[in-house]
């Protein structure tokens, strides 16, 4: 856990876009920064624009870049999110780099605006939901890369399919390793359809580390710990680095659907390697969110195979 990573790629940026959630703090902003030090336009996908608006003056002004945006995005309201990728459709050609980092841990039992639990809810099914939404710009922008911020935690973690709302039992540090979990079981099965529609979209989940950041707030025995050891654990710079080693290496695309760690491919549980566990998820998910299962072949597939076919008739 206190070892660490760096990532080492040098690969600059320019006229690549970036969303990157939770960017307002902690690992997020991390990523953000260095995201824009290297020239990308960056979206930070923020709940509080408020919170979102100083961070974006802070990595303009430490970078340089002056294309540093923030957008709302409220991960545990449904219509939120379908606002967010409406306007960033509209308004971006591109999306080459989609961080799914924003995250809740060990909150007292709460439900989103749409009713799902809220570990479930913000930190699998608002990114499940982000993602279905804005896929289409990463495959129009391939090769193109999705990350999503797990945790060792998702060790603990179970996918209660007759409890998934936490409706029957509750604790909420197992809440949180439910939806690390989730975010393993979704990378996974996203990677195998990816590769399956001939898609150029990568996809990888990482743990990031024991990080020094807000992530504790709802837990004064963790604020506890994390202060006591808070010499010993990492930054959210150091924190951000497996998710920057995973946007940004080249020659990674034969690894999606690995899980990493230190920016190295890490073991993930017999859970979280479990087919049929992550199929079922993925259905389930869709019929919470009210999206067509088979949402990446209808997105990716059939523009792909189109693509694909007049590239090989153009030359002639
Ligand atoms: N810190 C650690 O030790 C570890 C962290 N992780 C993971 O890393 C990721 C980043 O966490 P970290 O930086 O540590 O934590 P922070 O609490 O510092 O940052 C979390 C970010 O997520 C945002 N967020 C929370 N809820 C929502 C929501 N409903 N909609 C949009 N954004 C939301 C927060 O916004 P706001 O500030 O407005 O609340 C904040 O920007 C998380 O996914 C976490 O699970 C994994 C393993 C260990
Ligand atoms: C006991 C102990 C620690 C506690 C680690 C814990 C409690 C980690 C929890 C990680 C989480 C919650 C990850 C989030 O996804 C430290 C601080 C490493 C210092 C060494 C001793």
């Amino acid at each position: 856990m206190l070892s660490s990573g760096v990532c080492t790629s040098t690969i600059q940026l320019p006229g690549k876009v970036a969303v990157v959630t939770g960017a307002n703090t902690g690992i997020g902003k991390e990523t953000a920064k260095e995201l824009a030090r290297r020239g990308a336009r960056v979206y930070l996908a923020c709940r509080d624009v408020q919170k979102g608006e100083l961070v974006a003056r802070e990595i303009q002004m430490m970078t340089g870049n002056q294309q540093v945006l923030v957008r709302k995005l409220d991960l545990a309201d449904t219509k939120s999110i379908r606002a967010f990728a409406k306007r960033f459709l509209e308004e971006e050609k591109h999306l080459h780099i989609l961080i799914n980092n924003a995250g809740v841990m060990m909150c007292p039992y709460s439900k989103t605006a749409d009713g799902f639990e809220m570990h479930m809810g913000v930190n699998h099914l608002g990114h499940f939901l982000l993602t279905h939404l804005l896929l289409e710009k990463l495959e129009e922008s391939a090769p193109s890369r999705v990350v999503n911020v797990s945790s060792l935690a998702h060790l603990l973690g179970r996918i209660h399919f007759h409890n998934l709302q936490g409706e029957k039992f509750y604790q909420s540090g197992l809440a949180y390793c439910h939806s690390k979990l989730a975010n393993i079981l979704f990378t996974q099965e996203l990677a195998r359809r990816l590769k399956a529609s001939g898609s150029g979209i990568t996809v990888y989940s990482v743990h990031p580390g024991t990080v020094n950041s807000e992530l504790v707030r709802h837990s004064a025995l963790m604020r506890w710990i994390w202060w006591i050891f808070s010499f010993f654990i990492k930054t959210p710079q150091q924190g951000a680095q497996t998710s920057l080693y995973c946007a940004l290496t080249e020659g990674l695309e034969v690894l999606s659907g690995n899980h990493f760690s230190d920016c190295h491919v890490a073991w993930v549980s017999a859970q979280a390697r479990n087919e049929t566990v992550a199929r079922r998820l993925w259905d389930v998910s869709c019929d919470l969110l009210g999206i067509p299962v088979d949402w990446l072949m209808m997105a990716a597939g059939p523009k792909r195979s189109l693509k694909q076919t007049t590239q090989h008739t153009l030359p002639k």
